[in-house]
């Protein structure tokens, strides 16, 4: 029996996350999790899993489900609380699916309390994947991908020798805009970006997805988890996203892993890690029903949020952090329809542009870079 601990319950990894503990009581235990605002959902989940521990964003809300729920469960809020989650003393695996930068400070925790990590949470990567590699190392800890694309390079990976590898292959649907050209794109509405062809995901992923910066930020996650340089991480469009992500050795063989678009796969293959468990309500494979799988080179001024992310993660230090900070407020002003869809990439370059890096930087310097990025394209606004 493996004690789960889980940031962003209410989320879209979050329930897939439950669905997968919902099916294997007998493998898995939900003992302690996080919510953001959605405290309607969360009360289903406590009901139905019984944690032992519970987050949520903000005070009003900690004050209400504390009056609500008996002594027997602890309730905690705010960055503290995902702290608290995170490195739940009777959890052996953290499943981190909270959205946003705001994951980072709970992951060192979780690392430093020896806690085996299942991340979901890109933004955490992005934003300073320099100190979660270096403490994942220092602890020993082990980190588990939960990105379709991550997870099919991990295992893609499995019985195989780092210095072998050529180069990583990151496969990109091409989002809700793929068939586009850019200057198709003035006056895209919010519901059309979210439109994906291929997966059913969180609000803020699927317009990453349509600016193509989920896959910029997948690079960059890919850099870190499997420590290699940028020249050696590639970008595919493959519309159909059957093949979640490919490895080339330096043989010339490339191992591909493939299967429907179900994120649970990837979840409960970092949840039982290093074995596989069954997943019947998955709809099978079946390629002789798709028939033909198709493949394009990526155009990266038609996607040029990708190209941003390139050189970012080239140039290191922070101009990753100011990267992603810049993109959450930059999404987060789009999906409030405060801006339009081709200004997210505007304002990340200008935040990019404005910025001047700084190498190897600590925690402190993190999280102020990423605020005053914040804080930029907020003025901006
Ligand atoms: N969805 C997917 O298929 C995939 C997602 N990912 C990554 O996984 C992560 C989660 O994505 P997804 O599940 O789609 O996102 P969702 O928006 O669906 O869920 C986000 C979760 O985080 C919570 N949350 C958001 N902000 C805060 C905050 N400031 N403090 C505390 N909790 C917060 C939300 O709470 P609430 O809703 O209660 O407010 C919710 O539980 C992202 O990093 C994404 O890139 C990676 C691969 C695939
Ligand atoms: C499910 C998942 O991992 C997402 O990150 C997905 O890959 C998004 O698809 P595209 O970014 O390829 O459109
Ligand atoms: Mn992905």
């Amino acid at each position: 029996m493996k004690n789960i601990s889980l940031l962003g319950a209410t989320g879209s990894i979050g329930t897939q996350t439950l669905d997968v503990i919902r099916t294997h009581p007998d493998k898995f235990r939900l003992v302690a999790l996080s919510v953001g605002k959605n405290i309607e959902l969360a009360r289903k989940i406590i009901s139905e899993f019984n944690p032992e521990l519970v987050s949520v964003q903000s005070k009003e809300d900690y004050d209400q489900l504390k009056l609500e729920l008996g002594a027997a469960t602890k309730i905690s809020y705010g960055e503290d609380g995902l702290v608290e989650v995170a490195v739940y003393e009777k959890s052996d695996i953290l499943v981190n699916a909270v959205l946003g930068s705001v994951g980072l400070f709970p992951t060192l925790q979780a690392i430093k309390a020896h806690k085996v990590i299942a991340i979901a949470n890109k933004e955490t990567l992005v934003t300073a994947g320099h100190l979660v590699m270096e403490e994942a190392k220092r602890q020993q800890v082990l980190l588990l991908p939960v990105d379709s694309e991550h997870s099919a390079i991990f295992q893609c990976l499995q019985g195989e020798h780092d210095k072998d590898i050529e180069r990583l292959i990151i496969t990109a649907s091409g989002g809700s805009f793929r068939d586009k050209k850019r200057e198709e794109l003035v006056g895209v509405t919010v519901k059309d970006a979210l439109s994906h062809p291929n997966w059913s995901m969180g609000a803020k992923i699927t317009i990453d997805s349509a600016t193509m910066m989920n896959k910029g930020l997948e690079v960059i996650e890919a850099h870190w988890l499997f420590n290699l340089p940028f020249e050696k991480i590639d970008v595919l469009q493959h519309r159909e996203s059957i093949i979640h992500s490919m490895v080339e050795f330096q043989d010339g063989s490339v191992k591909a892993q493939l299967g429907t678009p179900d994120m649970r796969v990837p979840i409960q293959y970092a949840l039982s890690y290093p074995n596989r468990i069954t997943l019947t309500s998955s709809e099978r494979l079946d390629l002789a029903k798709i028939g033909m799988l198709h493949f394009e080179p990526m155009d990266l001024d038609r996607f040029y949020a990708l190209k941003l992310s390139y050189e970012a993660g080239k140039i290191g230090g922070t101009m990753p952090t100011v990267l992603n900070a810049a993109n959450e407020v930059a999404v987060g002003a789009f999906l409030n329809e405060r801006i339009s869809f081709l200004q997210i990439d505007q304002l990340v370059e200008k935040a990019l542009e404005k910025h001047n890096v700084i190498k190897h930087p600590d925690l402190d310097t993190i999280r102020s870079v990423d605020l005053e990025t914040r804080e930029y394209i907020n003025s901006l606004l």
